[in-house]
């Protein structure tokens, strides 16, 4: 591609991600002065017509300062505590700022159960929508008060792809205390070099981004790249970009080459298989014989229970699996038609003989493509 941060100039709706690294200094809380003038550049790039979602870190950081606690905590219950005091005094740095620039803010606080839930996701998604409509800014944070360890994003570039996906943004910004994705950590390593943009889903990348990260963010890269993977499924392009450079997002605004750009190569998928891949926990696995996943990679065909191998996990009717190739490879995730039991039972037979192998017939599909979507 000639030059993709040209690509911007056409795009409308973003989502901008800050995360802890820039938005706490340690010891000292939130970055007040900074929650300032991001909101003014915020602003500048409304008036130029583009429609922001804020997603923002920073409540555990606010509360600890609050509470008068010197270390961030390990127990989930006082990071709950934390966060909940910290949340108060983050929503209110944003919409003081914002108000200043005459833009209503508004909260959203989520949860991963929320996005899971097929219901609640649709009204998050239209709360999102009518909030966009009515011109004001939704800022946008995990609920951390009711997460549990289990069902949390636990970072927000996890979070901020999700709400992408959710709003169909064009951009995902991911504001960092780095000026983009380096081919090592620059904290570690001095001459680490800059890449300035790829295809979001090169193999390469994930060996440039590796597993370390900041002392007071969740993630590091591993976590901004697998966000731009995930943001790419619904065609978003993702910019990884410092948030200490105060020009930087109207200089991304005008197409001028800022950040790490990440472009989706892949064919969007439509928005329930989105939902489908991202956001249930599964209960179980169905490992598929070589055929079966030519089939559904290939053709986009259904499950059938002759395809399946082996059997893993318990779960239930409509509840969700994944697929894997016989070397347990992911390649698909899907809402069963049956449950463990009977999916033990039929597997490797063919859909005629479910009548004589249970007793009665639901569907000749263990999971029919209209709830399967191809991950891997
Ligand atoms: N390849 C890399 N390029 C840039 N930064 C990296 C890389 N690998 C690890 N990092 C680390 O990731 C940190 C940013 O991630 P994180 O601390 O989670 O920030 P945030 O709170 O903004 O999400 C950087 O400060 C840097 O030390
Ligand atoms: N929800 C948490 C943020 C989690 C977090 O630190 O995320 P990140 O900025 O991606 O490292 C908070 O507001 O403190």
């Amino acid at each position: 591609m000639e030059n993709p941060h040209q690509q911007l100039l056409s795009t409308k709706r973003w989502v901008i991600k800050i995360g802890s690294a820039l938005l706490t200094k340690p010891g000292e809380g939130l970055d007040v002065d900074r929650i300032r003038w991001l909101s003014g550049e915020i602003a500048e790039l409304r008036s130029q017509g583009k429609e922001i979602v804020l997603v923002t870190s920073g409540s555990v950081a606010a509360g600890m300062q609050r509470l008068g606690w010197r270390r961030r905590p390990h127990a989930l219950h006082q990071l709950q505590a934390a966060a909940s005091v910290g949340q108060m005094g983050l929503i209110h740095a944003y919409a003081t700022a914002c108000e200043q620039h005459g833009i209503h803010t508004a909260q959203i606080l989520l949860t991963h159960s929320d996005l899971a839930d097929r219901g609640r996701h649709l009204n998050a998604r239209s709360a999102l929508h009518t909030l966009l409509e009515m011109g004001v800014l939704p800022v946008v944070n995990e609920n951390d008060a009711i997460a549990t360890d289990e069902i949390r994003f636990g970072d927000n570039d996890t979070l901020a792809a999700m709400t992408a996906n959710l709003v169909e943004a064009d951009v995902l910004v991911i504001l960092t205390d780095q000026d983009g994705l380096f081919d090592s950590d620059p904290r570690l390593n001095p001459n680490a070099r800059m890449l300035a943009a790829s295809a979001a889903s090169n193999p390469n990348l994930d060996d440039m981004a590796g597993d370390s990260k900041g002392e007071l963010g969740r993630g590091g890269m591993a976590t901004k790249l697998a966000a731009a993977r995930r943001a790419a499924r619904s065609g978003a392009t993702t910019v990884i970009l410092s948030g200490k450079h105060p020009l930087n997002l109207r200089h991304l605004a005008a197409g001028q080459g800022v950040g790490t750009l990440l472009w989706p190569d892949m064919k969007p998928i439509k928005a329930r298989q989105q939902w489908l891949a991202g956001h249930l926990i599964p209960k179980g696995r169905l490992m598929l014989d070589d055929g079966a996943v030519a089939v559904i990679k290939q053709q986009g065909r259904s499950i059938l229970p002759v395809g399946v191998r082996q059997v893993d996990g318990q779960f239930t009717r409509g509840e969700l699996v994944l697929c894997t190739d016989l070397q347990g490879h992911e390649v698909a995730r899907g809402l069963v038609n049956y449950s463990a039991d009977e999916a033990v039972r039929i597997m490797g037979q063919p859909s005629q003989a479910i009548q004589s192998l249970l007793g009665y017939v639901d569907e000749p599909e263990l999971i029919h493509r209209d709830n399967l979507v191809v991950t891997g």
